[in-house]
């Protein structure tokens, strides 16, 4: 039996799963955790990702393994190879002002969608490349090359490291889903765009190699088979290939962003920045609207109520929709989808009738999906079509978010078994790395999905929509 390893590197922790590479089966697991921040030094994802293998059982029996991992991350190394500062992620939102002046020295915002299907926010790696070289121009001026979470990680497995004399720049790889989240990469002739990175960084560097969907990379120097290393995908495109999407179903996840993302054969361009027109991890197109608040709202509503997930889920199924007009607005980290990068959340609507732990429960859940659902309708307004929609993500093993989802969303709510979808993509993605087929192997999940149903509430929608833009900006407020 040949078994291949999936790796899902993802803001929070390290999962690794290690499956039969014909049937899909899992064989065993591990996962470590990340530190908490939006700028993480990339050794710790080093470290967590050996603690992950090494509670799945190592690699020794493994024939392939690949990487699936947080967009954008900006890793950059100098000539040899070494990280030149800690690695800002998706969610770091301090190149919200260099997001601007890209898009104003390049000529607009469809100047952007149109070269690489995406306008830049604060969380593209080309905005954190333009703010190290406004901010930090003696490192700006250090970068050799600069690469992605997951595509680091796939060139620290294959041996490379710093101190090669930057030996192994060359040797750096990744895939389409994970290049088209940088801003210099176009989704649509499969090419960087060194115009754009010089543009950003106010030099030229070495970019990963960008390798098809199911080609065969470098070999691991980790796992006694030396297996072979597969691209990698980003996070959602990795979820995708796990389900299986087909164009007409939608995935969302919920982890510490909120992704609604769908499988198209045909780019999108959204000028107005809602719908990033991304890759997938199989040659296809993943239009896709992330928001930075998910799951930490429900943290922070536990961390409020002082209750743990399933005490938050009981409450929020005891109010009823809509929390009798209290509404949660999300914004608890500032906001991507939309472009709010300065604002803080909101709860509107407070009286004396629904101000009970219950109330607030419900207003959490139901705020985080109504930021979701208006990205769900941004996808749509790119011609998307909603016909099956699929729920993921940590957020997914609440009952009370399982329950409200359908009335918010206003479709039927496909829930698969909990599980680490981003590494299981990965894996299968491994797995047709090993076959050498056309095709990937038929070990998808979303045949198996739980079914939820619910009267569609639009009400909560229309009170959440009266709101949303009646939030305060840190600036005001004169917090961080
Ligand atoms: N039962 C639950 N109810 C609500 N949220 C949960 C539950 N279990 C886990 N989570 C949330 O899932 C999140 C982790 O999900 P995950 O998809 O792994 O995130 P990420 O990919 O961003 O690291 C945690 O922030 C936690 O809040
Ligand atoms: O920025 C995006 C997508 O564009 C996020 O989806 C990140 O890729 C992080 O994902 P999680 O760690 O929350 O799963």
């Amino acid at each position: 039996m040949a078994l291949v390893a999936g790796v899902d590197s993802s803001t929070q922790s390290c999962k690794v799963v290690i499956r039969d590479a014909e049937t899909g089966e899992l064989v065993r697991e591990g996962r470590a955790s990340h530190p908490d921040g939006t700028e993480v030094a990339p050794r710790h994802w080093w470290d967590a990702l050996q603690v992950a293998i090494e509670t799945a059982g190592g690699l020794d029996d493994v024939d392939a393994v690949a990487v699936g991992g947080q967009q954008h991350g900006m890793v950059a190394l100098d000539s040899s190879g070494e990280v030149v500062r800690d690695a800002l992620l998706w969610n770091d939102t301090r190149s919200a002002q260099a997001a601007l002046d890209l898009i104003d020295e390049a000529g607009g915002p469809a100047v952007w969608a149109e070269a690489t299907g995406s306008v830049p926010v604060a969380s593209f790696t080309a905005t954190k490349l333009r703010w190290l070289r406004d901010a930090e121009p003696e490192n700006a001026a250090k970068v050799a090359a600069v690469a992605l979470p997951h595509d680091w990680l796939t060139w620290r497995l294959a041996g490379y490291d710093a101190g090669d004399g930057g030996a192994g720049l060359d040797a750096l790889v990744t895939d389409r889903s994970d290049a088209s989240g940088t801003g210099y990469w176009s989704p649509v002739t499969n090419d960087y765009r060194p115009d754009l990175l010089e543009l950003a960084l106010g030099h030229s560097a070495e970019l990963p190699r960008v390798l098809g969907p199911s080609q065969g990379g470098p070999q691991s120097a980790v796992g006694a088979r030396r297996p072979v290393l597969g691209p990698g995908a980003g996070d959602n495109a990795a979820a995708a290939l796990a389900l299986g999407l087909r164009p007409g179903d939608v995935a969302v996840s919920l982890g510490t962003s909120g992704v609604v993302s769908a499988v198209c054969a045909a780019p999108t361009a959204d000028a107005s920045g809602l719908v990033t027109g991304f890759a997938d991890a199989t040659g296809a197109y993943l239009p896709l609207a992330c928001t930075l608040n998910a799951t930490r709202v429900l943290d922070a509503a536990t961390r409020m109520l002082g209750v743990d997930y399933t005490g938050l889920s009981a409450l929020a199924l005891q109010a009823p929709a809509g929390a009798d007009g209290l509404v949660l607005v999300p914004y608890l980290e500032g906001e991507r989808t939309p472009n709010k990068p300065d604002a803080t959340g909101a709860l509107h609507g407070l009286r004396l009738a629904n101000t009970t732990p219950a109330h607030l429960a419900r207003a959490a859940v139901e705020g985080m999906l109504c930021a979701l659902a208006d990205g769900i309708d941004a996808l749509r307004a790119q011609g998307v079509a909603v016909e099956r929609l699929f729920l993921i993500g940590g957020g997914a093993k609440s009952e009370a978010v399982r329950r409200i989802a359908p009335s918010v969303f206003g479709v039927d709510v496909h829930v698969p078994p909990s599980g680490e979808y981003v590494a299981d993509g990965a894996a299968r993605q491994a797995a047709w790395v090993l076959s050498g087929a056309e095709q990937a192997p038929d070990w998808t999940a979303a045949a198996q999905a739980e079914v939820f149903q619910a009267e569609p509430a639009p009400r909560v929608r229309e009170q959440y929509a009266a709101v949303r833009e009646l939030t305060a900006t840190r600036t005001a407020l004169g917090v961080s």
